[in-house]
């Protein structure tokens, strides 16, 4: 592919609640189309794990070597966990790129906003996940089994503001992950078709609340 057909590629940001099914969709449009998608390798100062592979699992790096991108603007979003630095680099991105595959970025509004405030040119296109409303949102945590009470009061919350943002129209598209095959056929089309136009409307998440 020449550098020009690959410049093309935008870039697909994905981004919703936690539990509203981003990762159950991505699984399947993975399966569906080896090799068109791929995800950005990130950057960590903590040592690789057995298994891992540098420039594959992670960039691993030190944390002078990462405080020096994080002062040249190039990460998209960092944080430190466990005394560890974790972060997704501009540069991975363009890789993705270069690579000729459609760069899946599965980030949270926060992530939105600095894409947005600082790297306006990655010119992604902005999907936006959307539980059909907020009671299956929490039938859907409880059902994966993965939460406590207090983490799924924290997700509940953020799922709130989200929603909130999305209301906003920060996003291009909006797919509701009502029925999962219905929705996955939705987001299909935006992202392989490039309909943007077969997304859906936003629900009314007021009365809920
Ligand atoms: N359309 C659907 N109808 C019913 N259940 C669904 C649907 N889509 C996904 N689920 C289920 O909801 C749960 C949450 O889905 P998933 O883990 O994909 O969410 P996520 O958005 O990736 O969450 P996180 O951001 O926390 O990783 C899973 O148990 C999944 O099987």
């Amino acid at each position: 592919m020449s550098a020009a057909a690959a410049s093309l590629i935008r870039p697909v940001v994905i981004c919703g609640p936690s539990g509203t099914g981003k990762s159950t969709l991505l699984k399947k449009l993975m399966a569906e189309f080896p090799g068109k998608f791929g995800f950005s390798v990130s950057h960590t100062t903590r040592a690789p794990r057995p298994g891992e592979e540098a420039g594959v699992s992670y960039h691993y790096v030190t944390r002078d070597a990462f405080l020096d991108l994080v002062r040249q603007d190039g990460f998209i979003e960092h944080a430190e966990f466990s005394g560890n630095m974790y972060g997704t680099s501009v540069q991975a991105v363009e890789d993705v790129k270069k690579g000729g595959k459609m760069c899946i970025l599965d980030i949270d509004t926060q992530g939105v906003k600095l894409i947005k405030a600082n790297h306006p040119y990655l010119n992604p296109l902005y999907v936006f996940i959307s539980p059909p409303s907020l009671a299956s949102l929490k039938t859907r945590l409880t059902g994966r089994g993965t939460e406590s009470d207090a983490s799924m009061a924290a997700r509940l919350a953020a799922a709130v503001g989200e929603l909130e943002y999305a209301k906003s129209g920060a996003f291009d598209v909006v797919v509701v992950n009502d029925d999962l095959e219905r929705a996955y056929r939705a987001l299909r089309q935006v992202i392989v078709e490039g309909k943007t136009d077969a997304g859906d409307r936003l629900p009314d998440f007021a009365a809920e609340q």
